[in-house]
């Protein structure tokens, strides 16, 4: 059966037909009928079909993780390392002074489990979720961590191996018709992952969603107990399987792109507070390449959202394949040039698309509005943590490479990518660092502002720098964009994890307020870290019980 589903599907007869056009003829000829009958696009279905020729029917059976390699434990940071149990919650002895005015939950998401069994994980992405929870109050400090009950997760546990696509794995099928069956079911989503990973935010209503990059990967979570309490149901018929993994949440609005990947481009959407219902704001068309570029994050200003188009793009063969390409689901495509695109937020109407300089990155920092004298706005600044437009960060934050560090310095060069988007028609804009990247140590990655100066002018911000020789970000770094200067703080050995900002209530000055991290020590180790926000001086840490692994975004839920 197996080779004749290959032969059948190596035909060079075929010609464009629908999913059930062929659910019909697989039964007809084999008995055979695909689970999902939806009538999917033709373009994707072929691109399915080049994939089926070029995987041989060996490449589908179940082989061992490439990266199962025998772990040296003196390479066995805690950043690194699946975390210890599934949950966990005590008071921490603080150690210096939490200020009384900082009264609420910090929450931060990560992927913090890289293996199932035996089989270990490739990738830093691929992990399934870990929420923590620092709950201060009165200087008290209440921690916590729990897995996040996805359906990837509870599958996983039950079966003792991979059950849905994650970011770079893939469940192993035992044939190929098992192979094909699961084409049809990636088509539909269904065998995606809903392993939200990402991120955490608090909805204006207050309810807290758990993200990923998969639209089904928004799980609902209670910020006392951690516990999952099931799927965010998008209550609109928007489809797509896709967002972003980082909406921009105000208590007003929740933002978000939906990349198009049959008709490259995005949907602009906005979601109220108390609704699951996104409304479309607009639509931007790709100006180059043959899919949308992957929008892990965006930027808005007070009227624009600023929708990325780089050149880093998603890739429907790569999603297609069951084994990882260099860059996962996505492909390079420089000669597609880049693009920003500006849309207003009130018209839905894109202002201008200019081309860019090419670039690489995950976060997007922040954007504002420039005026002339007049008011009348001239330009628009959008800043990320940008990577030289190189991908082999991608690369570098595979477990693999995270784990093995022998002193030498492989982390790709990274800076404050400042991009000028001129309002005047021009085609072009500009890309430059912001500061030196000296100031920071070429690393820069997982960045916070004061909430207060989103979408306006800003000065500071926070993010992970670099202290050489370094293999990942290991500094926790303080922006200053006017003085163009940064404050590094560094613990040997330490892995940091982003530095989220909190205001002090009342506060007039932007960088009134504390920073706080979790910080993953190099003896097994950790540790809650408060550094003020203006100082960027240690103000309090409380040793957690063990180390956690390194996790990624984080929320504040302040006590009602
Ligand atoms: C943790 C993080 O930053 C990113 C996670 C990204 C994920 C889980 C992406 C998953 C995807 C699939 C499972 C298939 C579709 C493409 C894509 C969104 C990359
Ligand atoms: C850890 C990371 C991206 C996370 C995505 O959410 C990037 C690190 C980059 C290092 O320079
Ligand atoms: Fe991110």
């Amino acid at each position: 059966m197996d080779s004749l589903w290959f032969s059948d599907i190596c035909g060079h007869h075929v010609s464009p037909f629908t999913m059930l056009d062929f659910d019909q003829s697989c039964h007809r000829k084999h008995g055979f009928s695909l689970e999902n009958k939806l009538v999917f696009s033709r373009k994707l279905y072929k691109q399915a079909l080049t994939i089926a020729r070029v995987v041989s029917p060996s490449q589908l059976a179940i082989v061992p993780s490439p990266d199962k390699e025998p772990v040296d434990p003196d390479q066995n940071h805690v950043a690194w390392t699946s975390v210890k149990q599934e949950r966990w919650e005590g008071e921490l002895v603080v150690q210096g002074e939490i200020p009384l005015w900082l009264k609420g939950t910090y929450l931060r998401n990560g992927p913090g489990l890289w293996h199932i069994e035996d089989y270990n994980f490739r990738h830093l992405f691929d992990g399934y979720a870990t929420l923590v929870k620092l709950n201060f109050e009165d200087g008290r400090l209440i921690a916590g961590h729990r897995q996040i009950e996805s359906e990837a997760y509870k599958a996983a546990k039950k079966n003792k191996k991979i059950c849905f696509r994650e970011f770079s794995e893939v469940p192993k099928h035992e044939n190929f018709m098992a192979y094909v069956g699961d084409l049809s079911k990636l088509l539909s989503g269904s065998s995606l992952t809903d392993n939200a990973n990402t991120g955490v935010v608090k909805l204006g209503d207050g309810r807290v969603v758990c993200l990923t990059e998969t639209q089904k990967g928004s799980l609902v979570i209670d910020p006392n107990s951690l516990e999952t309490l099931g799927r965010f149901e998008y209550s609109d018929s928007l489809g797509g399987l896709i967002h972003s993994a980082h909406p921009i949440v105000t208590d007003a609005e929740f933002l978000t792109l939906l990349p198009d990947l049959l008709k490259p481009g995005y949907l602009v959407v906005r979601m109220e507070p108390g609704t699951n219902e996104r409304k479309v704001i607009g639509r931007v068309n790709c100006s180059g390449g043959p899919a949308p570029g992957w929008v892990h994050s965006f930027p808005v200003t007070q009227h624009y959202v600023v929708v990325p188009e780089m050149p880093l793009r998603y890739c429907a063969q790569n999603l297609l394949r069951a084994e990882p390409t260099p860059l996962y689901k996505f492909q390079w495509h420089p000669q597609s040039k880049a693009f920003l695109h500006v849309m207003c937020k009130a018209s839905g109407k894109v202002v201008t698309s200019v081309e860019v300089p090419l670039f690489v990155t995950f976060h997007f920092i922040n954007a504002y509005e420039e005026e002339d004298e007049d008011g009348r706005v001239t330009s628009i600044i959008a800043d990320c943590c940008e990577h030289h437009a190189d991908t082999s960060i991608l690369d570098q934050l595979r477990l693999k490479n995270l784990r093995f560090f022998k002193g030498e310095d492989v982390l790709p060069d990274a800076r404050v990518g400042r991009f000028k988007i001129p309002l005047d028609g021009s085609r072009n804009g500009k890309l430059e660092a912001a500061l030196d990247a000296d100031e920071h140590g070429r690393g820069m990655d997982m960045c916070s502002i004061n909430p207060a100066y989103l979408g306006k002018k800003y000065r500071y911000a926070y993010a992970c720098g670099a202290q050489r020789p370094c293999h990942f970000p290991n500094t926790l770094t303080k922006l200053d964009f006017v003085e163009k200067k940064a404050k590094n703080w560094y613990d040997e050995g330490a892995v940091p994890s982003e530095p989220f900002f909190v205001a002090r209530p009342g506060a007039t000055e932007e960088d009134d307020g504390v920073v706080i991290s979790l910080i993953s020590e190099k003896n097994g180790g950790g540790y809650a870290l408060l550094l003020d926000g203006s100082t960027f001086k240690e103000i309090a840490r409380a040793k957690l019980p063990y180390g956690l692994p390194y996790g990624l975004h984080g929320c504040w839920v302040p006590k009602k």
